[in-house]
């Protein structure tokens, strides 16, 4: 490679795929990188700059387009209308961002680029810049993946129980939902196999993980596909407290009224309460959203549930009212304060990955009820490698009843198997902290990139 440093420091521009599941850890990648005396540029599409006005005191913010600066996603309707835009207008605008920076005298040395995006190694590589492909999502997931990139997993799923090396055998509904819903979004599904497509033309891979969460896939997976785990990326308050009031992550996508919750929460006794939340992006329909609703209620505990204003309309009439002495429905939390709570007992979770490596650092029991993509497998660990939650069962219709919601979260908040998993969750807990401690498997990882990256372009 052209040796091509010229700066003082050395420069990366983070390329996230931009939904708030991706946002969180790449920004909290750059922040760890910052720490260790990096200068970090984070790029976020135009739309979510122009809508969001984020701000970020350690890293710097910069934008490309993708395509649809009037209402991103949205405005597109359609995901491979999206996609294939989002490939088009954000290889130019961000070879045209390499050029900015370059003659301000900021060069970039690496682009940091969202496994999901190949395509931005391909501009950095045009530009003679060392690439690192970041995966967002849990290893085995990625090594499923990879598996049916080279064809080494027949599709659709025939054999069963699949067998991959590091991994317990995998039915069909463990398996990323991409590959067992025939038909279902197709073009997420290439998007997700094609972060192999040129994954060895880059310098580095990270993944978000850590190395004790997920050794045995980690062994394997690095024998084909060397990378270093630098997770959880979760803000440094929570593990390690070495960057001064990393609290939260501080790019929400959503409004977000953290008081009322906290303060809330904060007159409950220990373990009194239920959180729920499916994330950024799931929508649960009416009669699930009903289903859930009654069960919550039914179980009697006190809860958090997230409800985005998009979702509202699907609460079951009269559910506000009966539950106002028990709940609060919020339209975005600050979840990682709220979970970090000493009042929430259990987490009933969509399994998004970012979700599931919170609850894991934080020790915090959950009920798994995932909904489609990566979900499934994350919630396949939760219960039966890791054994912090259980999964809920859904019926012949596919939805999961009141008495199945009731049932799992008495079994975590009170049940023989809860305790077990809340005694399991400390120990995720404190090998998370070990993780990004210093001297830790992630932190070595992490220092390990960053004087690779320093040396290579001395
Ligand atoms: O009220 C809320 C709800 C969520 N979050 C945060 O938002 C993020 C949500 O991420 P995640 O739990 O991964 O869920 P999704 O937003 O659904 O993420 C998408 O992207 C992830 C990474 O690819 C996948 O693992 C998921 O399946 C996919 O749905 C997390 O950091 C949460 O802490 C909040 O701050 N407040």
């Amino acid at each position: 490679m052209e040796k091509r440093r010229r700066s003082s420091t050395v420069h990366v521009l983070a390329i996230p795929y931009p939904s708030q599941g991706h946002l969180n850890p790449m920004l909290q990648f750059c922040k760890r990188l910052v720490s260790k005396g990096l200068k970090a540029t984070l790029v976020i599409t135009t739309f979510i700059n122009n809508t969001m006005h984020p701000k970020s005191d350690s890293v710097q913010l910069d934008t490309i387009s993708d395509g649809y600066d009037e209402g991103g996603f949205g405005q597109a309707g359609d995901v491979q209308a999206y996609l294939t835009r989002l490939q088009a207008a954000g290889s130019e605008t961000l070879a045209e961002l390499i050029k900015r920076h370059e003659s301000a005298g900021h060069p970039i040395d690496c682009v940091i680029y969202d496994a999901f995006l190949p395509w931005a190694l391909e501009v950095a590589k045009k530009h003679g810049i060392a690439g690192a492909a970041f995966f967002t999502q849990q290893c085995a997931v990625n090594y499923i993946y990879y598996y049916a990139h080279h064809g080494l997993l027949t599709l659709p799923v025939q054999s069963l129980p699949v067998s991959i090396p590091g991994m317990p055998l995998l039915e069909l509904e463990d398996m990323p939902s991409f590959m067992y819903v025939h038909g279902s979004y197709p073009a997420y599904f290439e998007m997700l196999l094609s972060q192999f497509s040129n994954v060895e033309k880059a310098d580095y891979i990270v993944v978000n993980t850590f190395y004790k969460l997920e050794e045995k896939v980690v062994d394997a997976m690095s024998k084909v596909s060397p990378m270093l785990t630098i997770g959880p990326t979760i803000p440094s308050f929570y593990l390690d407290n070495r960057v001064q009031n990393d609290k939260d992550y501080g790019l929400n996508l959503f409004h977000l009224d953290p008081s009322v919750c906290l303060e809330w929460l904060g007159k409950k006794p220990k373990r009194s309460v239920v959180y729920v939340s499916f994330g950024s992006l799931s929508n649960l329909g009416k009669e699930q959203t009903e289903e859930l609703a009654w069960g919550i209620k039914e179980c009697d505990f006190d809860f958090v549930w997230v409800v985005r204003d998009s979702e509202a309309g699907t609460l079951p009439e009269n559910f506000m009212e009966e539950t106002s002495n028990k709940g609060l429905v919020v339209g975005w939390s600050s979840q990682l304060e709220v979970i970090a709570s000493e009042a929430i007992g259990c987490f009933f979770s969509h399994c998004g990955w970012n979700s599931t490596i919170e609850a894991l650092s934080l020790g915090v029991p959950m009920v798994a009820m995932p909904q489609w993509t990566d979900q499934t497998t994350n919630a396949k660990f939760v219960q039966d490698v890791w054994k912090v939650g259980i999964r809920v069962k859904m019926d012949e219709k596919g939805i999961v009843r009141r008495k199945e919601v009731e049932t799992c979260i008495r079994e975590v908040m009170e049940g023989e198997r809860g305790k077990e998993m809340k005694e399991n969750g400390i120990k995720w807990k404190a090998w998370a902290k070990e993780a990004v401690c210093e001297g830790g498997t992630s932190d070595k990882d992490i220092d390990e990139f960053v004087s690779k990256l320093t040396k290579t372009l001395c």
